[in-house]
C-alpha cells in the first residue's frame, strides 16, 4: 500500500458539532477508499469504516442495476434565510433538514423548515432529522409542528434514541418514520428489527463496514432504503452511490448530496448533483486534489496512528 494521504477539509456550516472533515484516502489494488471516522468514535466502532475503505480499494464494488441516483439536499442548523438559499441553489428537488439541535428551539426550526418550502415549492419533499434528541412526548409534538410549517413531511428521522420510541411515536403520527442511528450504531445491524418501528431505514457504507454489508443489512432489515453519506469527500461517496446503485430498489432521493456542506474535495471528480442527481461510478475517483487539503503534520501523525490500530483490529 502506498502512503496514506491525510485531508482536512473546513465545512461551510458546523454540522453534528464538527467545523472541519478529516481523513485518511487508503490505496490498494482496485483504487483509493476513505477512512474518516468521526473523532468521537472509538477504535472499535471504527473497524466497519475500514472494512468499508479496504472493500473499495481491494475489491471494488458489486455491479449497479442503476446509473444515477436522486439526490436531497443537506440543510444544516442554519437561520432560515440562509436555509432558503441552500436549498434553491441546490438544484435539488428533496431537501434533508437538521432540527432538534440543543442550542435552537423548535420555533427555529420550524422557521427553517417553512424557509426551505418555499425555496423548493409544492412539488420538493422534505424531510427532517432530529439525531434522537427527542422524547416520545417532545417528538409527537414536534412532528405535528414540523409537518404542518413544511406543509407535509416526507419522513423524519431519527426522532428518539431507542426503537420502541420510534415505534410509539409511529402509532401517534400519520408523518413516516426513519431508522438512521437504531440501524448503524446497532449491535448487530444484521439482526436489528425495525420493521415494525420505521418506515424507512437509513443505511450508511462506512459504519455496516462496505457495500456489501450495507446490502445485506438492507435486505435484512425489509424497509425501503435511504442511502445516506457519513460526509466523506467524493471518494467516499462514490460508495455510497455504489450502494444506491445497486440495491434492488431504490424509492426515495438518497442523503448522498453532501458535497456542498465542504468547502473542498480530494478530487476533481467532485460528487456535486447536477439537477438533484449523481452518477453512479463503478470505481472510486482519484484523489488528485488531496495535496491541496492536506493535514498539518500532527493531524497527520494522529490520523496514521488510528489509520495502524484499527487495521491491526481489522486483521485479528
Ligand atoms: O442524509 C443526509 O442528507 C446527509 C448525511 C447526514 O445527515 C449525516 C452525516 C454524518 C453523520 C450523521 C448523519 C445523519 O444522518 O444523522
Ligand atoms: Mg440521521
Amino acid at each position: 500500500m502506498s502512503e496514506p494521504l491525510v485531508y482536512a477539509i473546513p465545512l461551510r456550516n458546523r454540522f453534528r458539532g464538527v467545523t472541519v472533515r478529516e481523513g485518511v484516502l487508503v490505496r490498494g489494488p482496485a483504487g483509493w477508499g476513505e477512512f474518516c471516522p468521526f473523532a468521537d468514535y472509538g477504535d472499535q466502532e471504527s473497524v466497519p469504516w475500514l472494512r468499508a475503505a479496504l472493500e473499495a480499494s481491494r475489491e471494488g464494488w458489486p455491479a449497479p442495476v442503476r446509473r444515477r441516483v436522486e439526490v436531497n439536499t443537506t440543510v444544516p442548523v442554519v437561520e432560515a434565510e440562509k436555509a432558503y438559499q441552500l436549498a434553491a441553489e441546490s438544484g435539488c428537488r428533496t431537501a434533508k433538514v437538521k432540527v432538534a439541535d440543543p442550542r435552537t428551539s423548535l420555533s427555529d426550526d420550524c422557521d427553517r423548515v417553512a424557509a426551505v418550502r418555499d425555496a423548493l415549492g409544492s412539488n420538493g419533499a422534505i424531510r427532517v432529522d432530529a439525531n434522537a434528541a427527542w422524547d416520545v412526548d417532545t417528538a409527537v409534538k414536534a412532528v405535528r409542528e414540523l409537518d404542518k410549517a413544511a406543509g407535509g413531511l416526507e419522513y423524519v428521522e431519527q426522532p428518539c434514541p431507542s426503537i420502541d420510541e420510534l415505534a410509539a411515536v409511529r402509532r401517534k403520527t400519520d408523518v413516516r418514520i426513519a431508522a438512521d442511528e437504531s440501524i448503524r450504531r446497532a449491535e448487530d445491524p444484521l439482526r436489528v428489527a425495525v420493521a415494525n418501528a420505521a418506515d424507512v431505514a437509513v443505511i450508511k457504507v462506512a459504519p455496516l463496514g462496505g457495500v456489501r454489508r450495507a446490502l445485506q443489512v438492507a435486505e435484512a432489515c425489509g424497509l425501503p432504503c435511504v442511502v445516506s453519506s457519513a460526509v466523506e469527500t467524493s471518494v467516499g461517496l462514490a460508495a455510497g452511490l455504489a450502494l444506491a446503485g445497486a440495491l434492488p430498489e431504490l424509492d426515495f432521493a438518497c442523503g448522498l448530496g453532501t458535497m456542498s456542506l465542504l468547502t473542498s474535495d480530494t478530487t476533481s471528480a467532485a460528487l456535486s448533483p447536477v439537477d438533484g442527481y449523481l452518477p453512479v461510478l463503478t470505481t472510486p475517483p482519484e484523489p488528485d486534489r488531496a495535496h491541496e487539503n492536506e493535514a498539518d503534520d500532527a493531524t497527520a501523525e494522529q490520523w496514521r496512528r488510528r489509520l495502524d490500530r484499527v487495521s491491526q483490529l481489522v486483521n485479528s
